[in-house]
């Protein structure tokens, strides 16, 4: 079964799914570092200094990769393309800002990727994509506490447990369109 862990850049994605990798037994594959790595796309975008994925190599890829006898995480903003359940990962706009300009990122990238979260874009494309969508909400809480979410959706998929999940993660439970756009 592979999951796909999503949301827009800076919402926690590899911070959560590096803690599964050293402390559960899930195979997890880091889709942008495999990307790079194994030369699994189709061009090379050097304005936006970033690669276009081909994502039938990269399917084909986390197939062979994928454990057969368990749940295979996958991390990256493109694997509700992939998988066929998404937990999407939410942060606030004003605290994702914070966490994106630390990377250095120009202040054209920074607020690309706050209206992208502000829009809800990644989940909206996973609802269209997945037949599970989970979310959760990053903003006030630690990194320890999303990680037992995450552990919790893991465990809940792998028992059959859907119904229950969906009324705990339910996705659109944030908005922040409003605030972000009146800001603005
Ligand atoms: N509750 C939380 N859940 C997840 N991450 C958190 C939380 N609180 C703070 N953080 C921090 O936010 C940062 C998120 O960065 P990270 O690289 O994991 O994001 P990402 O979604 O993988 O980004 P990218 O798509 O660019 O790889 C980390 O430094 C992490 O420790």
């Amino acid at each position: 079964m592979l999951i796909g862990i999503t949301g827009t850049p800076g919402t926690g994605k590899t911070a959560v799914t590096s803690l599964l990798e050293s402390r559960t037994p899930y195979r997890v594959i880091h889709l942008n570092e495999l990307i790079k790595e194994e030369k699994l796309y189709s061009e090379v975008d050097t304005e936006r200094d970033c690669v276009v994925a081909d994502m039938d190599l990269v399917e084909r890829r986390v197939w062979e990769m994928a454990d057969p006898n368990n749940i295979t995480v996958l991390d990256s903003h493109l694997s509700h393309h992939i998988a066929n359940s998404a937990i999407v990962l939410r942060t606030k706009p004003d605290v994702l800002r914070a966490r994106l300009q630390k990377r250095k990122y120009s202040a054209e990238k920074v607020q690309e990727n706050l209206e992208a979260e502000a829009l809800d874009i990644i989940l909206c494309e996973a609802v269209d994509w997945c037949d599970n969508v989970f979310e959760i909400d990053t903003t006030s809480q630690s990194l320890e506490r999303t990680f037992d979410d995450v552990v919790a959706i893991l465990e809940g998929l792998a028992a059959g447990q859907e119904d229950k999940l969906a009324a705990r993660y339910r996705p659109g439970s944030v908005d922040w369109s409003e605030d972000f756009f009146d800001q603005a």
